[in-house]
Order: C-alpha cells, then structure tokens, then sequence
C-alpha cells in the first residue's frame, strides 16, 4: 500500500520484544505506566480488534451466571436443592456466585483493602516482590506471561502460594493479616463447594476431597489500574482456569465476562457475593460433565479494579496423576480423557500465554 510503513514480521518481533523486556524493567508494572502521567497505552498491550469484540457482548439483561444461597446447607432439603442449583450451573455456566458462604464481609473487604494498599505503596517497596520465578512462593510482576503471550494484559498481579508451610512473615506487611485470614476462610469454603460439586456428580460428599483437589491453593491477587483507551486493549484475555476450581473475590466494579452461547455475559459484582468456576482439571475428572469456560476481563476507564482469584489446584510438586474418576465411568460413557500427571500439566501452564488457544486439557483428549 503506497505511504504504509512496510515493517517485516521480524522487525516488529524485535521492536515488541524490546518494548516487553524495557517495561519488565522497570519492575513498576502497569499502575508505573499510569503514574508516570501516559495518555496512550504502549503497543504492547494494543489487541487485533477481533480480540476486543464488544459487539457479542449479551444485550438480554436477564442472562446472568446463577447465584446459590448458601445459607440453607445444613438443612437437608436445602443442600438437597443446592446441589441440584450447583449442578445445573456447572454443567451450563461452569460459573456461579455465592452468597451467604459464611466469609464475613469485613474479610472480604479487609483482603480487597490488602491488595489496594500493596499496589499504592512505593515503587521501592514493591520492587522487592518483583519476580517472575514461579518456584516463588510470593511474587509480584505484571504479566506472568509477558514474553509468552501475543498481548499484554492491562494488570498487575501479586502471586502467592499458599500452603500449611508458608511463613506469614513471608507476606507483604501490606496485605499479611488480611491475606491470612481471607485464606483461612476461603480454605473452608473451597472443601464445602468440593463436597457440593462431588454431589452434584453423584459420589459421596467427601470425593473430591479425598482427591486432593482442595490441598494447597494459589493467590492471584489482580490490580486493574483505570485505562485511558480501554476500548483497545483487555485486563485479561480470553481463557479458562487451569486447576480444580477457582473462587474469586472482585471489587464493586464490573469487567469480569463470562463466554456463553458465544456471547459476552457480565458478571456483576454482589456485595458480599464471591464468583466459582469450574477449572479445566474438574472438568477433565468429571469426564466433561462440569465445563471449564472461558472468560476475560474487559479494561476500564475507572479504576483500579482489585479481584483475588484463589485457585485449588491439587497438591502441586506431589507426584500425582488424575484422569476422569472411575464411578463416572461406564460403557455407554468411555473416558474422554487420558491421565495426566499434575507437576507436568501445571508446569507447562506457566510456560505457555494465557492466550494460547493450542494448549489446554484438549491435548488430553483420548
Ligand atoms: O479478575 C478477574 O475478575 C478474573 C481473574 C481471572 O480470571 C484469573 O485470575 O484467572
Ligand atoms: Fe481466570
């Protein structure tokens, strides 16, 4: 085209490489962006507008991801019909929200609090969480796909491992008291809504449990500063968890999508309220009868938005292997999955961009 500028594939694979490794170091992340007064967003984190689709996103109001009650689950009729609720959402939405989960809203709000106030800090202090080592067990970064993935997300994140052998001294003073309590709390919940999705497949309460899918679980506390060209960009792209199961605490501001009928649907923010989905390995062990469905965050003009997604995703650095569960097995219902071997499949995970559409539990697929 006469007056385009002709870059080669290479050339701009170098210029974004550049770009990439010169904003990693200034280990000040997005909301550094935001402070040093930008009014463009960098290149990087530009998406194919095919990406950006705001056209699918679900006009019809009254389609929304299901909210169960939990406050009934110790009555038997009551958790007869949760389970029944938890069932029909994890087989359509594979997303639901709950409330009265028993987490008090001062927990909430104090984790939320947390994670503003470890954003807002110096730069310096932060500076000393600054990672991308996953064997970390707590980082921060922006991106922990940066120079894996196509796009840059527009957020920044502070990871942690959190297992029975972390050190809460370990923790940024910032978020140390109210990240111990919140996962003490979420700890909880993550058994009970195991025990209610090992229902809703038929087994006994303690199933999955027992499999270990609640043992250990991983902070991805997210930081979405305000966007000044959100329409060109996303807070995280399109994709699907890969462990068990993922709760989600998101602070009052919308972005959250979830892809249904192949279209956008928003999932807004309850007070009080927390979101689950099913990861891909839940949907591997219950041999696609739970969904692992994909979602983004969309970028905003207001901000920061906050959200800690707590991921259970098995006893990570056991040798351990899963595949669909045997008593959901049968002749009419073969195994659609082969077994895989939990470090192996996690691993690769880190390796790869959040938006890789080649990886995921298909590569298992029999
Ligand atoms: O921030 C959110 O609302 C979603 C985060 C998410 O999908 C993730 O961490 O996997
Ligand atoms: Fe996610």
């Amino acid at each position: 085209m006469a007056g385009a500028i002709d870059v080669s594939a290479g050339d701009q694979q170098y210029d974004r490489m550049e770009m990439l490794k010169a904003f990693d170091q200034t280990e000040a992340g997005v909301k550094g962006l935001i402070d040093s007064g930008l009014t463009k967003i960098p290149k990087i984190f530009v998406r194919p507008s095919e990406d950006l689709a705001q056209e699918l996103t679900y006009e019809n109001i009254q389609v929304q991801v299901p909210v169960i009650d939990l406050s009934g689950i110790l009555d038997a009729n009551g958790r007869k019909k949760m389970v029944e609720q938890v069932r029909i959402a994890s087989e359509s939405w594979g997303f639901f929200q709950v409330v009265n989960h028993g987490i008090p809203p001062t927990v909430l709000d104090g984790m939320i609090d947390g994670i503003r106030k470890f954003n807002e800090m110096d730069v310096e202090e932060k500076r000393r969480y600054y990672s991308r080592d996953p064997t970390r067990r707590v980082s921060y970064s922006s991106n922990f796909d940066l120079f894996a993935s196509k796009t840059a997300n527009w957020r920044d994140t502070l990871a942690i491992s959190y297992s029975d052998l972390i050190n809460s001294e370990e923790l940024p003073t910032s978020c140390r008291n109210s990240t111990v309590e919140y996962s003490d709390h979420v700890k909880i919940l993550g058994k009970t809504l195991f025990e209610l999705l090992s229902e809703a497949l038929g087994l006994s309460p303690d199933h999955l449990n027992n499999m270990e899918c609640s043992k250990g679980h991983r902070f991805s506390c997210h930081y979405y500063p305000a966007c000044p060209e959100p329409q060109l960009t996303l807070g995280a792209t399109k994709h699907s968890d890969p462990g068990f199961l993922t709760v989600l605490l998101q602070s009052q501001i919308s972005g959250l999508q979830v892809l249904y009928q192949d279209q956008w649907v928003n999932i807004e923010p309850i007070p009080g309220g927390l979101v689950v989905n099913i990861g891909d390995l839940l949907q591997l062990v219950s041999n696609g009868r739970f969904i692992s469905n994909k979602h983004r965050v969309t970028a905003n003009s207001i901000g920061p938005r906050i959200s800690v997604a707590c991921f259970f995703s098995g006893p990570f650095g056991e040798v351990k292997t899963y595949g669909p569960i045997k008593e959901l097995i049968s002749e009419e219902d073969a195994a659609k999955y082969r077994d895989l071997l939990l470090t192996e499949y996690l691993g690769k995970f880190l390796k790869t961009g959040l938006d890789d559409e080649n990886w995921g539990i298909d590569y298992y697929k029999v």
